[in-house]
């Protein structure tokens, strides 16, 4: 039998349905994350779509509400309208500033905040250490130069960059980008992150819904010592 490392945060994006919802919380994933908007983003959902997916959520995982927009009102309307207990935020670092992070939880107190970092070179360690004690989890993330959102693109980036971010900082580190089944175990040797993260690799082929075989492969992967 594989002793299950319970200290190792699973994080699945992106869950678009009710039954996604439930299986993967079934499964024993700590965060189902849900992307919400006004529809600016593909696949976006809107409030009442995500409230359906949000409901089907088993204790103890729960929803983290992905915010593409860098535009706080937005934020704030959608994420009163949801209450979420997480609100993740992956609008690109120029757009969204860690002064802006602030407003907005203090606008939302009782909600957890989880910030995107796109790691794209050493510059990123000071992008992340700007957010330490300023959010409850950053996520290091792969990003596409001149993207507007951070993350989605299914590859892996310097993980020598996010080792020394995670020995870094203080505030918990989720590494993702390019994680899947095969290779979250390496990832989590490299970087030692508190948690792990996964989208395409879990995602069926070429679509953007489950698989749940994978999802539980990577859950498996990620918390088997
Ligand atoms: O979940 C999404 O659909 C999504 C879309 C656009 C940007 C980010 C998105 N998700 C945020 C995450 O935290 C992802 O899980 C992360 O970017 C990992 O992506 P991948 O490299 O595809 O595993």
């Amino acid at each position: 039998m594989v002793a299950a490392c319970k200290t190792m945060l699973t994080q699945i994006y992106e869950v678009a349905t009710p039954a996604e919802a439930e299986a993967i919380s079934v499964i024993g994933v700590d965060h189902v994350g849900v992307l919400v908007g006004d529809g600016a983003f593909p696949r976006e959902l809107p409030v009442q779509k995500a409230l359906a997916v949000m409901k089907m959520v088993r204790a103890p995982s729960v929803v983290s509400a992905l915010f593409l927009s860098a535009d706080v009102a937005l934020i704030e309307r959608m994420a009163r309208e949801l209450d979420p207990p997480i609100v993740h935020l992956g609008a690109s670092s120029e757009l969204l500033t860690p002064d802006l992070v602030v407003a907005l939880r203090k606008s939302l107190p009782k909600t957890k905040f989880m910030r995107s970092v796109p790691v794209t070179g050493p510059e990123a360690v000071g992008v992340a250490q700007a957010y330490d004690g300023v959010v409850d989890w950053i996520l290091l993330d792969s990003h596409r130069t001149g993207d507007v959102q951070i993350g989605a693109q299914g590859v892996t980036h310097d993980w020598s960059i996010s080792r020394t971010i995670v020995e870094s900082v203080r505030t918990p580190v989720i590494l993702a980008g390019g994680l899947g089944p095969d290779n979250v175990k390496e990832a989590i040797r490299s970087v030692r992150p508190a948690g792990v993260d996964s989208k395409t690799r879990t995602d069926r082929e070429g679509t953007h819904s489950k698989d749940l075989r994978k999802v539980e492969a990577f859950y498996r992967a990620a918390t088997s010592g």
